[in-house]
């Protein structure tokens, strides 16, 4: 069946220093198991955890990338330049990209588009404010992130996928989402998938929750039905509490 996926996202924390070190103490914890493992590092991080990682099951992923193939866009990385180095997964529209960078569900489509066609899986975010959720709009806000977001992306593209759930109010703030409300966003992400692809495919599809876990509330998360895994920020930039998350 589905295999969890539980990544790290580093965010802008650690030197290429700090991330080979983070890499040598974590491959001496790390045992290889049915989940899968990924870090999501800066982008100067990602040669050196690919090179470090090597002859382990440990995957690498960005945070970002353009949707163009290249052109004068000062300061972007293209998924071709990701490709090169190996890069195996791309958080694509991060809330922290939407608020911050101006990240749309056009443009998330666009780079969902361009990540398949270099062979990068995504990991889609989608989640709601906290303003949305109080309004009663969580699920409408979500479906209409995952309808827009998803535009033209194949059965065969939506297999693979990963898609993140991370409620905005729950995002290092400490506030998790209960278990339960996760479980039911990630099933409602689910039946979204099923309307657009089918059940098949909907079956596939890794749906992770992200928003303050910690090793004290991994394994009451993971054991959720519908939650595949996790998008771990804070607890991700410490080797040992990392482990924990990992081994839940
Ligand atoms: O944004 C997140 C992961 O992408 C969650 O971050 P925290 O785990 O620090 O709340």
């Amino acid at each position: 069946m589905r295999k969890p996926l539980i990544a790290g996202n580093w965010k802008m924390f650690k030197t290429t220093e700090e991330a080979k070190a983070f890499a040598a103490s974590f491959k001496k914890i790390y045992e290889s198991s049915d989940i899968q493992v990924a870090i999501c590092a800066p982008f100067t991080q990602l040669g050196a955890l690919k090179e470090a990682f090597k002859g382990t099951d440990i995957k690498v992923g960005a945070q970002n990338m353009h949707f163009a193939e290249e052109g004068a866009f000062t300061g972007e990385i293209s998924a071709a330049m990701l490709q090169e180095i190996g890069v195996d997964y791309c958080i694509i529209g991060h809330s922290e990209r939407r608020q911050l960078f101006a990240e749309t569900d056009e443009t998330v489509n666009k780079k969902l588009h361009k990540a398949f066609l270099a062979g990068i899986t995504p990991i889609l975010c989608v989640g709601e404010s906290l303003e949305e959720r109080d309004a009663d709009r969580a699920f409408d806000v979500v479906k209409s992130q995952l309808v827009k977001g998803l535009e033209e992306i194949t059965a065969a593209q939506a297999e693979v996928l990963v898609i993140a759930y991370e409620p905005i109010w729950a995002i290092g703030t400490g506030r998790t989402a209960s278990p339960e409300q996760a479980n039911e966003m990630c099933g409602f992400i689910r039946d979204v998938i099923d309307g657009l692809y089918g059940e098949i495919v909907a079956d596939k599809t890794i749906i992770q929750y992200g928003g303050s876990v910690k090793p004290s509330n991994a394994t009451e998360i993971m054991n959720m039905e519908e939650i595949d895994g996790a998008l771990v920020g804070g607890a991700s930039l410490v080797p040992e509490e990392f482990i924990q998350i990992v081994n839940f």
